[in-house]
């Protein structure tokens, strides 16, 4: 991996344990330094790089699994190539294009990509969020199912400047963008898991700046989800849209696949 310190952002405050020297070596490659008063923690449990919001104990941790629960029964049972990503993406038309994700997140998306053929690398800004990813691609890279072409699909550049990473990166077809939106209902919509990411990451309010540097980077298209009443990034109208339940795949064409 490249070197972390220079590309991410931020340093951000976590609570863990400082007598578990490899928590402690994750902090440190991460620029994450111990706070005891740290709104977040990050713990091991079960070979597992865990997040914790420590004032609602209740809430589930954070962790990033592709070899098990959500994710994996996606990739098994989750419509393959027909899915409203892969379509919008470009793979239904027998193409496998390589991706860059410019918003990696917990990886889902990403994921979904890679388990249907692609090379795709994940760009993440957060380092906590970096963190995480990491962890979760050490296992994938390790299981006896996935591992094998995990480990050649699957990468993370930390950072959040495309047009740097455009340097290191060449012949990419596509640009997946899926920015934090400010969400409408604080409240009810939003499940659980989410509260304790969206408040780890807050609303990416920069995101209008993405669309140029990934039209830039992208060969072929650049791909931006969004909720189903979001305005279009950067206002820019997107050559079609794929619809979904809750959100829409903005699809910007710029050349044919
Ligand atoms: C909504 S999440 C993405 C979720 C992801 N699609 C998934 O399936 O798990 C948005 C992520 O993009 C990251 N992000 C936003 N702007 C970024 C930028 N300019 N460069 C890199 N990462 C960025 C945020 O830190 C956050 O983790």
């Amino acid at each position: 991996m490249r070197d972390i310190v220079t590309l991410v952002d931020q340093s951000v405050p976590v609570f863990f344990n400082r007598h578990f020297p490899s928590l402690e070596a994750i902090c440190d490659r991460w620029q994450l330094y111990f706070d005891k008063n740290a709104q977040f923690e990050l713990v091991f449990e079960q070979n597992t790089l865990v997040l914790l919001k420590r004032d609602e104990p209740k809430l589930t941790g954070i962790s990033v699994d592709f070899v098990s629960g959500a994710v994996a029964h996606r990739r098994k049972f989750g419509g393959g190539r027909g899915q409203s990503i892969a379509k919008a993406v470009g793979l239904k038309n027998g193409m496998t294009p390589t991706v860059v994700d410019g918003t990696a997140g917990l990886g889902r998306d990403a994921f979904v990509l890679a388990s249907l053929g692609c090379h795709v690398t994940m760009i993440e800004r957060h380092p906590v969020v970096g963190a995480l990813l990491e962890d979760g691609l050490r296992r994938a890279y390790e299981d006896a199912e996935i591992g094998e072409w995990m480990q050649s699909r699957m990468r993370l550049l930390p950072g959040s400047n495309l047009s740097q990473l455009q340097q290191g990166l060449s012949d990419i077809d596509v640009v997946y963008l899926d920015p934090m939106y400010p969400h409408r209902d604080k409240s009810a919509l939003v499940k659980k898991e989410m509260r304790v990411f969206q408040s780890l990451v807050g609303a990416d309010l920069d995101a209008d700046d993405l669309l140029t540097p990934a039209m830039a980077l992208a060969n072929k298209r650049v791909v931006v989800k969004r909720p189903d009443y979001a305005e279009n990034l950067n206002g820019v109208k997107p050559s079609t849209v794929i619809k979904t339940k809750k959100n829409r795949f903005d699809v910007y064409v710029k050349a044919a696949m």
